[in-house]
């Protein structure tokens, strides 16, 4: 069981089922001390987990070795990410997580993904359901260029306001980038629910939430009502926007939220599909720190060679 105590966002996980009116006395005192205090708070709710939830950024993609906004631009899988959606099918498989439905954009780097994970799994025959609701946040006229050289054009800060923060959207991409026909004449955007003049030509953090809240409420959310474990399989962003969404973050703490590729991410929900404790993100815990800091470093002003 986990306690959440919703007013102060802290919660305390034990292995054994505690009563809240025993929580101040000596069983609980592995809990922080300054803690306890409003631990006896009337507002202390027991929040039971009832439902899990998977999210996972692809694994490396050809421009995240190249350091370049990718976006939209359908880029394979590097062979590293290859390996990482093969190693993130193989955890979870040892950990012993079934899937019943996998959501992921229809962006191939987040498809391969879904299928390395279920062929590592040996659960191929688990259905996947593709939406452009998922897809990578529209990076606009950034797509196709190298974020440490942005960062000597534009100072460190401004990349990292382009990359993380909620509200700022990045210029739009216009008829005559490099990488617009390649994206709008793509037979894949005929099939959205929007028509295609109605895409996104670049977009924040928040315009990513406000296109991907319809699917998650319509699509996603009546499969997990349902009691089926579902993986997303998606991206950067637009798993940055679901956990903003799922965990109430705010819009200054949000610019701190990455993720780095191929690493799943448990959320364990509530009945009102709430988190009772903190996202876990599986797998060797050091090296998941060593590739939260490469992908933040990408925006490190640096001469490309
Ligand atoms: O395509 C992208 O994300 P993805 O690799 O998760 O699909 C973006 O270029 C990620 O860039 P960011 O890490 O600067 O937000």
């Amino acid at each position: 069981c986990y306690l959440d105590l919703s007013a102060k966002r802290y919660s305390v996980h034990s292995n054994t089922s505690i009563h809240p009116s025993r929580l101040a006395d000596k069983q609980c005192s592995t809990i922080p001390k300054n803690a306890r205090g409003i631990i006896q708070s009337p507002l202390l709710v027991l929040r039971m987990s009832k439902y899990r939830l998977f999210l996972l950024r692809h694994g490396e993609g050809a421009w995240n070795k190249e350091n370049r906004f990718c976006s939209w631009v359908d880029q394979k899988l590097s062979e590293d990410g290859v390996k990482e959606a093969r190693d993130c099918g193989r955890l979870l498989k040892e950990q012993g997580y079934k899937f019943d439905l996998v959501f992921t954009s229809i962006l191939s780097r987040s498809v391969h993904t879904a299928w390395l994970v279920l062929e590592a799994m040996g659960q191929e025959w688990v259905p996947v359901v593709k939406s452009w609701r998922l897809n990578e946040r529209h990076y606009g006229a950034l797509i196709g260029l190298n974020r440490a050289q942005m960062a000597l054009q534009h100072g460190e800060e401004k990349v990292k306001l382009w990359r993380r923060s909620y509200n700022i959207t990045p210029p739009p991409m216009d008829e005559s980038h490099p990488y617009f026909p390649e994206i709008y004449n793509d037979r894949r955007y005929t099939t959205c629910d929007v028509p295609k003049e109605k895409l996104p030509r670049a977009e924040s953090l928040k315009e990513v939430l406000d296109r991907l809240l319809p699917y998650w409420d319509s699509a996603v959310v009546p499969e997990i009502r349902k009691g089926r474990t579902v993986l997303i399989s998606a991206h950067g962003n637009s798993c940055r926007a679901l956990l903003k969404h799922l965990e109430g973050i705010s819009d200054e703490d949000i610019v701190s939220v990455t993720l780095p590729t191929g690493i799943p991410v448990l959320l364990e929900l509530d009945e009102n599909l709430k988190p009772v404790k903190p996202r876990q993100l599986l797998g060797d815990q050091a090296k998941i720190q060593v590739a939260i800091k490469k992908v933040e470093d990408q925006g490190k002003a640096k001469q490309s060679t």
